[in-house]
């Protein structure tokens, strides 16, 4: 790579571009900033040391004389360069705040962009991407990446302000000023490269990295607050928080070990250096063969010239912020949308028509030894319900995965109307399903935004949303939150309010039926009736027919009272269709569906014998 390309790939070269993207006029005020850090912090050492260098001429001639005008007047100049110098801490600190805010937003939105991208979900459970995504995020060091920009320029600042200090010197002894500088390069070019290895070795151990994070998670957040307190689990997450970063910081030791061997050479190297200077004024002082004013400046100096290449922990942060930006940049290059099929692809509106069919697909998980789907045949015909029952781990959910488009078969199609899926554009066809998932998501938003999922924003119409939730069963329930559909639905915000798993399940109802209403013509139903207890069921069971009237629904459910609504029953086993046909067909056959339905009716019957 030639030397421009690869500054241009360098994660410094990278940083600033973005922040240079975003905020030009932050980086410039920036950049101003690191000009004034690198410049004034000399220029008041040199204007006490010019002050100091007038005392001897006041001392001869007296404060009213010409020298003690001159001093007077060296002594306005230090103190106004005294108190600009002072500036600088709330300047970096007001910059510092900018810049990260900025940087955070413009990396957490490439993040959110990035790992929403792909139509399908497998990437989420990649524990490559999810490495990168941890250490993009600064899950995997204490350094946020965000914080890099500003540590760069700060950084940068103090480069500025050693090698003036260096050129300072250089003006008393050439060989003095240059000699110290040489130094500092050759010191720190090893220095920095086994940082660079110590954090390169702490980056690969992002597996118990991630599962140390995994643990602070648990513990600081809702998911799991109810198991670790009533198990007892504190202890446990401790213990586990600590061995995780143990076990990631160990690779890292040897590292450590060779740096610190470093430093310590280094610092013999640096102490000879400095120590020549040392003499070499000390000498000149000595002789009188230097003036007092240019004494003071140059032993001012000495100090500043660490600035060049001393190793500090911003430095190191520094480093560990930078080794975050290939992962970002790696991350939003891999991560693609999916391409359009050839001319655009086909349109989705109104499908299907006629059918979808699953024809031959086999599907195995990554990594797994086995498939879970194997040559499956399936039709589910235009608007009507298809319902699939299986035992636990059969299928099922899998099943929805593909049809949604979040996964592809391994082996076999699906078409809708005769059309393999990969010729429609994936995210029209996503749009065409509205589903229900098992674990289906509560949003932190208000109880219209869960319904209507973005789809018509504030501007829904009440009416429909009205027309839904009754369908859905969770009128009721939103006519009783304080705020109607405007109640934010969760606990943690002012004036929210959590909702029941059951009430839930209605509102995540209420959504794909808001879905099918603006035009969505695939109803996917998985455990639709799982959390509801005995009446919502019984009136949802009654209502099915109206909710999937007219839309090719297909529903997962382990309760027959469910599934013996649907037009046809499907029975997966063993990863293929076993068994298809009406609950009554079904029911004659005798197979494997009859013996299912059997067991939970005769266990209802003797429950209500009882
Ligand atoms: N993300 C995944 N990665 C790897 N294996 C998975 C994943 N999700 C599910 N599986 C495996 O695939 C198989 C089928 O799971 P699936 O969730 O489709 O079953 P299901 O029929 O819906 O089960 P249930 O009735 O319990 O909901 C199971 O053996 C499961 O362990």
């Amino acid at each position: 790579m030639r030397p421009l390309e690869a500054l241009r790939a360098s994660p410094r070269h990278r940083v600033l571009k973005t922040l240079a993207a975003d905020s030009p006029g932050l980086l410039a005020g920036a950049l101003v900033f690191m000009i004034a850090e690198g410049l004034v912090p000399n220029l008041v050492l040199i204007a006490m040391g010019r002050t100091v260098g007038a005392i001897p001429g006041v001392v001869r001639s007296g404060l009213g004389s010409h020298d003690g005008h001159v001093l007077l007047t060296r002594l306005v100049v230090a103190g106004v360069l005294y108190a600009l110098s002072l500036l600088r801490g709330p300047a970096e600190d007001v910059l510092t705040a900018m810049v990260r805010a900025k940087m955070s937003a413009v990396q957490q939105r490439r993040l959110i962009e990035a790992v929403s991208a792909p139509a399908g979900i497998a990437h989420l459970e990649d524990p490559a991407v999810l490495d990168r995504l941890a250490s993009a995020q600064g899950e995997l060091s204490a350094y946020e990446p965000a914080g890099a920009a500003m540590t760069l320029i700060g950084q940068l600042g103090d480069r500025l302000s050693g090698a003036l200090a260096c050129l300072v010197l250089a003006g008393f002894r050439w060989w003095l000023g240059l000699g110290l500088f040489v130094m500092w390069l050759l010191v720190r070019r090893p220095l920095r490269a086994l940082v660079r290895a110590r954090i390169a070795t702490f980056r690969k151990a992002t597996e118990p990295l991630r599962r140390s994070w995994y643990y602070l998670h648990l513990a600081f957040g809702t998911t799991a607050a109810k198991e670790v307190r009533v198990f007892g689990l504190g202890r446990w997450l401790v213990a586990g928080y600590g061995d995780r970063n143990t076990e990631a910081m160990r690779p890292a030791e040897k590292e450590i070990r060779r740096l610190n061997r470093w430093i310590a050479l280094s610092t013999v190297a640096v102490l000879a250096g400095y120590g020549t200077a040392a003499v070499t004024l000390g000498t000149a002082a000595y002789r009188h063969a230097i003036p007092l004013g240019t004494l003071v400046t140059m032993l001012t100096m000495l100090p500043s010239t660490l600035q060049v290449g001393g190793l500090t922990a911003a430095d190191i942060a520094l480093e560990t912020m930078l080794s975050s930006v290939p992962d970002l940049d790696s991350l939003t290059a891999d991560l693609r949308p999916p391409p359009l099929p050839a001319g655009g692809g086909r349109p989705v509106a109104g499908t299907p028509r006629r059918e979808i069919r699953f024809e031959g697909v086999s599907f195995r998980y990554p990594g797994a030894d086995h498939d879970v789907l194997g040559g499956l045949d399936l039709v589910l015909e235009a608007g009507r319900s298809t319902a699939i029952v299986g035992v636990n781990g059969a299928g099922k959910s899998t099943l929805i995965t593909l049809l949604a488009g979040l996964r592809t078969p391994t082996e076999g199609r699906v078409l809708v109307d005769g059309v393999p899926l990969e010729e429609f554009p994936v995210r029209d066809w996503q749009r065409n399903v509205a589903a229900v998932f098992q674990d289906f998501t509560r949003l932190p938003l208000t109880a219209r935004e869960n319904v209507t999922m973005g789809l018509d924003g504030e501007s829904a119409d009440t009416e429909v949303l009205e027309a839904v939730a009754r369908r859905a069963g969770a009128a009721g329930l939103v006519a009783d939150l304080p705020d109607g559909w405007d109640t934010v639905l969760s606990a943690q915000y002012d004036g929210g309010r959590d909702l029941s798993g059951g009430q839930w399940q209605r509102i995540a109802l209420a959504r794909a039926l808001y879905a099918v209403e603006r035009g969505a013509g695939v109803l996917v139903l998985d455990e639709p009736t799982a959390q509801l207890d005995v009446r919502a069921e019984a009136r949802f069971y009654d209502r099915f027919l109206t909710i999937t009237e007219g839309v090719t629904s297909l529903i997962i459910s382990h309760r027959f009272s469910t599934v013996r609504k649907a037009d046809r029953i499907a029975v997966l086993d063993g990863g293929r269709i076993t068994e298809l046909g009406s609950h009554d067909e079904l029911l004659r056959a005798g197979g494997a569906y009859a013996e299912m339905f059997t067991v939970q009716a005769a266990r209802f019957a003797q429950e209500a014998r009882r």
